[in-house]
C-alpha cells in the first residue's frame, strides 16, 4: 500500500500556473492549489489531492506516460501528459508551415507520442498544394487523412469517431485551420465544458492560452479531445542537436550510410544522407528544416 491511499485520485483537465482544476472519478470538479513550491501540474496529470474547504490540494503527481514541452519567447514548458497522440490540423487555406509541421512531429517522437495529420478544408482548390506539401510525410510513413469539418460535418464525424473515441487526443494546427470547428463537432456539450472551466478558474483572461480537456462525451467520460488555444511552437530545446536527424524518420533511414559515425550531414564526404537529398528520396524541403533546426539547438546550447 503506497503512502497515498487516504488521498483521493484525480485528472488534472486544466492547469494555470498554481491553479489547476482537478476532476475526480464521478465528474466533480475541484479547483486545487499545488503543495511545495517547486511542484508542478499539467492537463492530463493524475493526481492525488486532498480535499480543504471548497477546493483541494494537490499532494503528488503519478509518475507521467509522457510530457509535451512548448516554447515561448523565454523558455521551455511543460504543457500536456498522458497523451495517446496528437492530431496535427492543416490546411491550404491558410497554407500550412512545413516548418511548423515538422517542429511538432519531431516534438511528438521525442517524447513517444503517436501523431495523425488531418488535411481540413478539403474540398477547397487550395487543398491540392497542401496535398503535395504533405507528401514527404505520407512517404516517411505519417499518416495523413482528409476532411471537410465545416462543409462534410456527418462524413468527417463518421471518420474520426473511431479514431478518439477511447483516446485522449491533443489537437494542435494554426489559427484558422479549423480546431474550433473540430471541438464543436465531436464534443458534446464544449461550451458547457468551456463555462466549467473559465468560471472555476474565475478569471476570464487566463483561458485563451490554457489547454482545456474536452471529453467528447462528459457522460461517458472515455475519449478526450485537448485543445491547446495560442499555441505557437514546441520546445526543442531539450533536444540535442547529435540526435535530430535519429528524430526525423526521413533522414534516419540514410544515417548508416555516412561514412562518419558523428556526420552532421551538412559538409562531410561520404555522408548518406546529402547523397539521399541529391537522389530525391529526401524532400529538400525537409532537407532545410533540418538544418534550420540543428542551427538552432546549436545556438541555444550553453
Ligand atoms: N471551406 C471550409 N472552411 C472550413 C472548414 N472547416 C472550417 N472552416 C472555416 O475555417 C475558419 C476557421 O475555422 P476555426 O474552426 O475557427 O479555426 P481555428 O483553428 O479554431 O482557428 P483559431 O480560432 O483562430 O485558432 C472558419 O471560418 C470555418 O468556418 C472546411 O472544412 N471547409
Ligand atoms: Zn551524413
Amino acid at each position: 500500500m503506497g503512502r497515498h491511499t487516504e488521498l483521493d485520485v484525480g485528472l488534472v483537465v486544466t492547469a494555470h500556473g498554481r491553479h489547476v482544476m482537478v476532476e475526480t472519478p464521478d465528474g466533480a470538479r475541484v479547483q486545487c492549489h499545488l503543495r511545495g513550491k517547486k511542484s508542478e501540474c499539467v492537463v492530463g496529470d493524475r493526481v492525488r489531492w486532498q480535499a480543504s474547504g471548497d477546493e483541494g490540494v494537490v499532494e503528488h503527481v503519478e509518475p507521467r506516460r509522457n510530457l509535451l514541452m512548448r516554447q515561448d519567447e523565454w523558455r521551455t514548458k511543460s504543457f500536456a501528459a498522458n497523451l495517446d497522440q496528437i492530431l496535427v490540423l492543416v490546411a491550404g487555406e491558410p497554407m500550412f508551415s512545413e516548418s511548423q509541421l515538422s517542429r511538432a512531429l519531431i516534438a511528438a517522437e521525442t517524447a513517444g507520442i503517436p501523431v495523425r495529420v488531418l488535411l481540413n478544408k478539403a474540398e477547397l482548390p487550395q487543398a491540392e498544394a497542401a496535398r503535395e506539401r504533405l507528401q514527404p510525410y505520407r512517404d516517411m510513413g505519417v499518416q495523413v487523412l482528409e476532411a471537410s469539418l465545416k462543409t462534410r460535418p456527418q462524413e468527417s464525424r463518421e471518420l474520426l469517431r473511431p479514431l478518439l473515441q477511447e483516446s485522449a487526443t491533443l489537437v494542435l494546427g494554426p489559427s484558422g485551420t479549423g480546431k474550433s470547428t473540430l471541438v464543436n463537432l465531436m464534443v458534446q456539450d464544449a461550451q458547457a465544458q468551456v463555462g466549467d472551466i473559465s468560471q472555476a478558474l474565475n478569471s476570464g483572461r487566463h483561458t485563451t492560452t490554457t489547454t482545456r480537456w474536452y471529453w467528447l462525451d462528459p457522460a461517458v467520460r472515455h475519449g478526450a479531445l485537448l485543445d491547446s488555444p495560442g499555441f505557437q511552437e514546441f520546445g526543442l530545446r531539450h533536444v540535442s542537436a547529435e540526435e535530430l536527424p535519429r528524430l526525423m524518420p526521413d533522414l534516419r533511414a540514410h544515417l548508416p550510410d555516412c561514412r562518419f559515425y558523428n556526420c552532421t550531414h551538412r559538409h562531410e564526404p561520404g555522408c548518406g544522407v546529402r547523397a539521399a537529398v541529391e537522389r530525391g528520396e529526401i524532400a529538400a524541403s525537409r532537407y532545410r528544416i533540418y538544418g534550420e533546426i540543428r542551427e538552432e539547438l546549436e545556438r541555444t546550447k550553453w
